[in-house]
């Protein structure tokens, strides 16, 4: 009799959506065996109270079995015992992967390969692992080693049998030990990893990590690995690209790490793909990147799956693109004529000594899809009763916060963080800012943006921030920054922002808040104060000139339009500028009112917003390119 075998993945948080969806819309593609069920393992809470049914509708037509899973028993004890832990890796949003132990549970499944929702698979030699494994038994689970301490195992790719006795001993081991990293992985390694386990304490049994090629989980980022030449030998050997850490593809920000950009890349072309084939985008200018069909691989349909012909609706959706239309291909045209930017900077290396210069290596383009706009997102995914803007304000050089949508478990995750290390966080930030900052630069602050991802680093050169506006910006050495906020929006300005919903969706409304605009010849780059601030500041600002203004109701751009705004930045970091495109033009500030006695009337007061706009019209079409400077 053949096994019943699955492939699995994992969503608790609505912030991980897209990744759920590219994966499923891979999977489609490449698992031509219909006998392979697609699973989805959901939380119940996530499920019941917050998808919306069109969420639920996608998923169900990507993912054959939809199983809605409760948290562990236990879970706030699990939680209380991996704070630390969680605290020290920075990802209190992982305190809920232990959840993926349920994957023991579903016995109906003879054998499971489980992918995190941020792994591509890049072809069907993924499904290799289930004939290498196929004699494994419940005590073994097969993985590749983890790029930050090999001798474990990453739990993001792994093919296990389900066995409920063996789901109740990891419960119990779950329950009353605190995991390495704070997760699933550490638990998962201590409970069949000999390297992690002391075995004169409970002996050698069978209980064993089967280790698998890197190649089926090659994780990117990795400073001084990805880029090496090794990453160039393997190239045609990779399997599945895993995107670990905090940034993943979805969000917008700029990829730093040369070979793990070509597959930020390729996922989000499947991801804008998906979109299209789905009816989740209307109009094909909302894109603001065209899907490359070269970097797209070349697969089959399930076509055999008789419950759903996606081979059709690929079929026609790929007829779509062949009838472009004029407007298509003029937005196409424009693309294509933006020259692609050759890499110059130095490659990593394992070893910083052999670090070469090198030109060949044609970086791909960063890019800055916005999967869909925050309206979309909330009536579309996600039932907009259980949207709570994010207002915390985020420094990945600061903070670790998490990086999904809120949600109860990390509210959950940071009471208890609160009652269990009451120091506050200020204290260590300092220290860590000095430490990791690039020689030359000021960190912007970064922002969570509408749809409660964290905004990249934005990284401003210092010496050089007053130059705000010259031709030599139209050269073709620009990087375009996605997301980059105006210098009010950042620090405490959305605590002071309300949105409601649904009609006004797109407009903030402001009560009583301060601007604080310095002069440009001082420190003109980013300034903006609270009213609390405020008060204190009476005696120490005679350096800088402030001007105040007060506004009651203040309609600003709509939150597409602040998704879009960009900086550019020339190759040297000594000619550093930073400038506001064209469509922010749209921002008024004809509701500020005028009854601060500083002499001066509102034109003068913003010229630092508005002066720049109309100059750069023509930054709207500037592609974004890729640059590094670290
Ligand atoms: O807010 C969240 C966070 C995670 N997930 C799911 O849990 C998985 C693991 O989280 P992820 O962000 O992918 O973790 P990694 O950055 O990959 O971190 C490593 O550490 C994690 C904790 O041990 C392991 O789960 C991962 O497999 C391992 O690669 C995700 O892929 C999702 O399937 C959510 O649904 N919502
Ligand atoms: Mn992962």
């Amino acid at each position: 009799m053949s096994k019943k075998l699955a492939i699995a993945t994992l969503l608790y948080s609505g912030s991980y959506l897209p990744g759920v969806f590219t994966l499923g819309y891979q999977l489609r593609k490449i698992v031509r065996d219909a006998r392979i069920e697609l699973i989805l393992l959901v939380s119940k809470e996530l499920y019941d109270t917050t998808l919306s049914d069109s969420a639920k509708e996608l998923l169900h037509s990507l993912y054959s079995d939809i199983i809605e899973v409760e948290p562990l028993n236990d879970h706030d004890a699990v939680i209380r015992n991996n704070a630390a832990n969680l605290r020290l890796l920075s990802r209190p949003e992982l305190a809920f992967t232990l959840v993926k132990t349920r994957l023991w549970e579903q016995t109906q499944y003879d054998q499971i390969l489980y992918l995190d929702a941020d792994t591509l698979p890049l072809n069907d030699e993924i499904l290799n692992l289930f004939d290498t494994m196929h004699n494994q038994t419940e005590l073994q689970i097969a993985a590749s080693p983890d790029i930050g301490w090999p001798d474990m195992f990453n739990s993001g790719v792994m093919v296990l049998v389900p066995n409920i006795a063996i789901f109740e001993a990891l419960h119990i081991f779950a329950i009353s030990n605190v995991s390495i990293d704070g997760a699933d992985q550490g638990i998962l390694n201590q409970f069949f990893n000999q390297n992690c386990r002391d075995t004169s304490k409970d002996g050698l049994d069978s209980r064993n990590w089967v280790v698998l090629p890197f190649l089926y989980n090659v994780t990117t980022p990795n400073d001084g690995y990805q880029s090496s030449p090794a990453m160039q030998f393997f190239k045609d050997k990779v399997k599945l690209i895993h995107f670990i850490g905090t940034h993943k593809p979805w969000k917008k920000w700029v990829y730093r790490h040369a070979d793990g950009k070509e597959y930020v890349k390729r996922w989000n072309g499947l991801y804008e793909e998906f979109q299209k084939e789905y009816g989740l985008v209307q109009k094909f200018n909302n894109l603001s990147t065209v899907v490359d069909q070269k970097q797209t691989p070349e697969v089959e349909s399930r076509s055999d799956n008789s419950q759903h012909n996606y081979g059709a609706v690929i079929e026609a959706s790929e007829k779509q693109y062949s009838n472009t239309t004029a407007d298509e291909e003029e937005i196409m045209e424009q693309e294509e004529s933006v020259p692609e930017y050759i890499e110059t900077m130095p490659e990593h290396t394992e070893r910083a000594s052999e670090r070469i210069e090198t030109k060949q290596y044609v970086a791909p383009e960063t890019p800055t899809f916005i999967p869909l706009d925050f309206k979309e997102w909330l009536t579309t995914f996600i039932n907009k009763e259980n949207f709570v803007p994010e207002q915390e304000v985020h420094n990945e050089y600061t903070e670790q916060q998490p990086q999904t949508a809120p949600d109860e478990h990390v509210a959950f995750f940071e009471k208890v963080e609160k009652i269990e290390n009451p120091i506050p966080v200020e204290e260590n930030e300092e220290e860590e800012e000095i430490e990791e900052q690039p020689e030359g630069f000021t960190v912007e602050e970064t922002c969570l943006n509408d749809i409660g991802y964290q905004e990249p680093q934005v990284y401003v050169d210092e010496n050089n921030v007053e130059d705000l506006v010259t031709e030599e910006a139209m050269d073709d050495t620009v990087i375009e920054l996605p997301n980059f906020r105006f210098d009010w929006e950042d620090g405490n300005y959305l605590k002071n922002v309300e949105r409601s919903f649904p009609d006004d969706i797109f407009e903030y409304e402001i009560e009583e808040e301060s601007v604080k605009v310095v002069d440009k010849d001082d420190e003109p780059m980013k300034q903006e104060i609270t009213k609390e601030e405020k008060e204190d500041d009476g005696e120490n600002n005679g350096d800088v000139k402030e001007q105040e203004a007060k506004s009651t109701k203040q309609p600003v751009a709509s939150s597409s339009q602040l998704l879009h705004p960009v900086i550019v930045q020339k190759t040297e970091p000594s000619k550093a500028k930073t400038y506001f495109p064209k469509r922010t033009n749209n921002v008024s500030y004809a509701d500020v009112d005028e009854d601060e006695d500083d002499g001066k009337d509102n034109e003068e007061r913003y010229s630092n917003f508005t002066v720049p706009l109309d100059e750069l019209q023509e930054l709207d079409r500037i592609q974004p390119s890729h640059n590094s400077k670290y």
